[in-house]
């Protein structure tokens, strides 16, 4: 591990977590109970759920066209036809708009560069996008019995999976992790999900970046917060995992092999994204946010926990069904002691305003689903629409009442924890739900090992400067010992 490439730009203060304490706002929740919580009793439950068969394999249809810009889409030049603009005839060229990368001028969609498939540009890099579509032929074998068994159930919803092109991905095969996708088809993405599919206050004075101030999330209603604020906890996580599975040293096998070399966590990257002193002091905030989509998704499993309790886990093995079954329970069962969880019935409450508010939140997030078909790494791609169907499923138990109970709260407006009324989710919703809630989870246990990262690096730089001050090692100790719930945020 290079560390002289990663560390150059590593600002050597902690001021990514300093702020990452406390009330989490919006819920009655505090960012130190879930990260005991997350990473004492969930993660290593969720992690090993993850490995059995029911939720290692993913089907997903990865070949859709992108329904919203022509140029990810194949009307873009070869059918359209569509003139190029030479550079000099783009508005706005002269006075240098070139060089905002992410401010899209309109002409500039119509250009020829514009035309270029994403993962053909300099923006991506296909070797470490690679998609590892492998299954062996046991697993082909097994994986056929399930769509007997998925047919006869009434499912409800519809969802790719149900696409000719629809595939199973073994997602042990394919992790999520840096695949070198950025730049302007990236920010493309983001933006046209933060500024034309999410709720937003108003311009920031900084017009792209960031696209939402937290300073201004005060003046919307609760619901579009919580839209807002989900959406952002995404995109931290995604964020999260490319830098604690960075490409530190690339090997190279050849063209389309997948990349061999040494992954591992970048902390300079992880600072550069969500330091204050970087992100126009929003880091901390975007931090706070993959708390809050955490504690949303384990509203929902909690929610549906009765249900997802009494599921087959079908694969066809009843040995591993039943040791799937008995994780899950477990699982649910430790979710079912968080003292503190979302409280989804605060929102949605007013009357024909709200029932309206519900319907704009429903298409806003049908059209985010939806740009993952525009996501030009098919990796991103891949981990991208599940984690969206994941927060999806999430939304569906927690919104859309048909997880609601109509038997009366016998605390009166105290939160149910447990619902029994319910509808059926489909597999691929199921697999989706679970595996999302793992990548927040990984994700907040990693931020665990950047603070580590963070204060040994802040500890050997103070013993550079100072030497080695009595009493050093003890506070080191704590902050590394196990068992008790870790001082890591203090
Ligand atoms: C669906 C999807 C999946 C992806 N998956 C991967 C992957 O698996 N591996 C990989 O290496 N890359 C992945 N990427 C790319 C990655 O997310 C970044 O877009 C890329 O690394 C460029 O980062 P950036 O620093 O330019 O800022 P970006 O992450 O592209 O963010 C753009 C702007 O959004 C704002 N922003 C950043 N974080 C937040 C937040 N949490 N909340 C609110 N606003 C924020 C900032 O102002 C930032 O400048 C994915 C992108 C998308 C759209």
């Amino acid at each position: 591990y290079d560390t002289e490439l990663y560390e150059t730009s590593a600002c050597d203060s902690t001021a990514c977590f300093d702020a990452l304490h406390g009330a989490l706002g919006d819920c009655s929740c505090n960012v130190d109970t879930i990260d005991y919580f997350n990473n004492v009793k969930i993660f290593p439950r969720i992690q090993s759920l993850v490995t059995k068969d029911y939720f290692r394999f993913y089907k997903v249809n990865l070949k859709k066209e992108c329904p919203f810009w022509a140029d990810d889409s194949r009307c873009a030049m070869k059918y359209c036809h569509i003139k190029t603009c030479s550079k000099e005839s783009i508005p706005g060229f002269e006075s240098g708009y070139e060089n905002e990368q992410e401010e899209e001028v309109p002409a500039a969609k119509y250009t020829e560069q514009a035309q270029t498939p994403c993962n053909s540009d300099t923006d991506h890099d296909p070797a470490l996008g690679y998609l590892n579509m492998t299954l062996s032929a046991a697993s082909q074998y097994e994986i056929a019995k399930w769509k007997a068994y998925d047919d006869s159930v009434g499912n409800f919803c519809e969802c790719d999976d149900k696409d000719v092109e629809a595939e199973y991905i073994d997602l042990s095969l394919n992790p999520e992790r840096y695949t070198g996708y950025k730049g302007p088809s990236a920010h493309r993405i983001w933006r046209s999900i933060y500024q034309e599919n999410c709720f937003r206050p108003k311009l920031n004075p900084y017009q792209s970046f960031p696209y939402v101030l937290s300073s201004d999330l005060g003046n919307m209603c609760l619901e579009k917060r919580v839209f807002y604020r989900a959406v952002s906890g995404l995109h931290s996580s995604i964020n999260i995992h490319l830098c604690s599975k960075f490409l530190l040293s690339e090997k190279k096998l050849g063209f389309a092999a997948p990349p061999e070399g040494e992954w591992g966590p970048n902390l300079a990257e992880f600072q550069r994204r969500f330091d204050p002193s970087q992100t126009f002091g929003e880091g901390p905030n975007w931090l706070k946010n993959l708390y809050f989509v955490y504690l949303l998704e384990m509203r929902a499993l909690a929610k549906a926990g009765p249900y997802l309790e009494r599921e087959d886990y079908f694969t066809g093995n009843p040995v591993e069904d039943e040791e799937t079954r008995d994780a899950i329970r477990n699982m649910i069962g430790v979710i079912y002691t968080f003292p503190d969880h979302f409280n989804e019935s605060s929102m949605f409450n007013g009357g024909s305003q709200a029932g309206k508010l519900k319907q704009e939140f429903r298409d806003h997030f049908w059209n985010i689903s939806r740009i993952m078909d525009c996501v030009g790494c098919d990796k991103c791609k891949l981990w991208g629409k599940l984690q969206t169907q994941g927060l999806g499923t999430a939304l569906k138990i927690l919104f859309s009442g048909q997880w609601d109970s109509f038997e009366g709260d016998p605390d009166q407006g105290k939160l149910m924890l447990r619902h029994k009324s319910h509808k059926r989710l489909q597999r691929t919703e199921i697999v989706a739900l679970f595996n999302a809630f793992a990548r927040l989870s990984n994700s907040i246990r990693e931020l665990e090992n950047f603070r580590h990262m963070l204060s040994s690096q802040t500890e050997t730089q103070k013993k550079s400067i100072f030497g080695n001050v009595p009493g050093d090692v003890g506070a080191k100790k704590e902050l590394c010992s196990g068992g008790a719930k870790p001082k890591i945020w203090s």
